[in-house]
Formats: C-alpha cells, sequence, structure tokens
C-alpha cells in the first residue's frame, strides 16, 4: 500500500494498461483527478471506458501500471465502503422492492435505522422514485433501474461516486436535475467519476478524458479542449484529437 501525501488529489492513475489475452483494451493510461472534481471519461462505445472505471472502482486489476484512490493502491477492499460504484449493467434483486433492495444494500454498507432510513429517503428523492418504493424491482423499467441503481451507489455518503453511463435510459428533465445534484454533491466535496458517450453531459463535467480505442487522447476542461482545438463543440474537440480533423 501506498500513501499519497497531495491530500488535494483523489485518483492517479499511473501507465495503466489492460489485456485480456492479447487483446490490449486499455494502453498507458496516465491521469490525476483532484478531490472535488467532477471527471468524465468520454469516449465511443468499445473505447474501453467501463475497464477503465471498473479498475478504478477496484473490482479488476490493470495488466501494468497502478491506480491509487484516496492515497490507498487499488485493489484494496475496505476502500469499497469509501466508493459509490454504480455499474454499466444494473446489479439489482429483481424479486425484491425497490425499498428492500435498499434495506439490502445499506446494511452492507453498515447504515441501519434512522440513519437509513434518511439516506434512503434522500437517494430516492434524488433519483425521482419516492413514489415507487414498495414496488417490485422486476416491474421497473430500464431508465427506473437506472435510478434506483445511483440512489443505490449514493446512499452510504461515499467520498467518491464512480458512476459508469449514469444517465441512460433517463428522461432529459431528471437528468438535467440529477446532474445539478452531482455538482452539488461535488460542492460538498465529493469527488466524481462518470463515464459517457453524450456530449452535453461532457460539458457539464469539470474536466474530462477522451478515451478512443483504448488511449487517453486528450485531457483537459471542457473549455480549454474545445478552445485548444479551435471547436464549438466537444464533440468536434474528440473528432479533433481522434485524428478525424485536422
Ligand atoms: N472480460 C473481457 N474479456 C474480453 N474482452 C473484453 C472484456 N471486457 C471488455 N472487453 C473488451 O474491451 C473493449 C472495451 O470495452 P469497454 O466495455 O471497456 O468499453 P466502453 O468504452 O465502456 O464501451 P460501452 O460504452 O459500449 O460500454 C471492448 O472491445 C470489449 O469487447
Amino acid at each position: 500500500m501506498t500513501v499519497t501525501h497531495n491530500k488535494s488529489i483523489c485518483l492517479e492513475v499511473r501507465g495503466v494498461s489492460r489485456s485480456f489475452g492479447t487483446k490490449e483494451v486499455l494502453r498507458n493510461i496516465t491521469l490525476q483527478v483532484g478531490r472535488h472534481e467532477i471527471f468524465g471519461f468520454l469516449g465511443p462505445s468499445g473505447s474501453g471506458k467501463t475497464t477503465l472505471v471498473k479498475m478504478i472502482a477496484g473490482i479488476d486489476e490493470a495488466t501494468a501500471g497502478e491506480i491509487e484512490l484516496l492515497g490507498t493502491r487499488l485493489p484494496h477492499l475496505p476502500m469499497m465502503g469509501r466508493i459509490g460504484y454504480m455499474a454499466q449493467s444494473d446489479a439489482l434483486y429483481t424479486e425484491l422492492s425497490a425499498k428492500e433492495n435498499l434495506e439490502f444494500f445499506g446494511m452492507l454498507f453498515g447504515l441501519r435505522g434512522e440513519k437509513l432510513y434518511n439516506r434512503m429517503r434522500y437517494s430516492m428523492e434524488l433519483v425521482g422514485l419516492s413514489e415507487h418504493l414498495k414496488q417490485p424491482v422486476a416491474s421497473f423499467s430500464g431508465g427506473m433501474k437506472r435510478r434506483l441503481s445511483l440512489a443505490i451507489a449514493l446512499l452510504h455518503e461515499p467520498e467518491v461516486l464512480i458512476l459508469d453511463e449514469p444517465t441512460v435510459g433517463i428522461d432529459p428533465v431528471l437528468r438535467q436535475s440529477i446532474w445539478s445534484e452531482l455538482h452539488e454533491l461535488s460542492r460538498q466535496g465529493t469527488t466524481i467519476i462518470v463515464t459517457t458517450h453524450v456530449m452535453d453531459e461532457a460539458d457539464k463535467c469539470h474536466r474530462l478524458g477522451m478515451i478512443r480505442e483504448g488511449r487517453l487522447i486528450a485531457a483537459g476542461t471542457p473549455a480549454d479542449l474545445k478552445r485548444e482545438t479551435g471547436s464549438a463543440t466537444i464533440e468536434e474537440a474528440f473528432l479533433y484529437y481522434g485524428g478525424a480533423r485536422q
């Protein structure tokens, strides 16, 4: 275990590669994310975003390089209590109600009694599901399942939120309110790492890492990335860094 002395850094990724058999999916990724930052990984389908955030969440291991989160070298099991991870595919008990799912995951994180119920109320309100607490998850739409997964990731007030495509299938109004709450959480000190392939969401991040074919092709604030490439939009900037436009 290595200890990072710079307390303003939440995440350090150093020379990370990941292969599956002979297929190299991520190549030599190096980046830092500061505490309180909303950092977005932007890239097309199959570019390696999920593979990278799984390693940042400590549930997969790099083939080369190292990752430190909150000053601790990953993977490190006790770190799970400080992370809220929302996977791309929902890990929910569909035969149970939303409330029972929240109670189960809450208890895994050591939440009980009034604290658990206050957190359940907050999280379910945030994702607009308060009315559906008692409903079996099997009857939820895809978007509702995503929202419940997000509520579960938030439940234990994690220091770091790692969200893999959190707003897929969620309507624009709710998406907007989820993003404003993510900004509020970041103001309160939470670090948020999010993947997206939606360009207007990328614009809402403080900084972005653009990923293409397993490589980090650019990193910076949305404004810097646009300015440096003379682009009007993040999409144009992405195309520029990806070599499609000169
Ligand atoms: N367990 C695995 N075994 C083999 N190949 C894998 C495995 N997991 C991911 N890959 C491959 O790694 C590449 C990157 O996948 P990944 O899911 O990280 O991309 P992504 O950017 O998250 O895409 P999407 O937005 O579609 O989820 C893909 O080519 C995928 O097929």
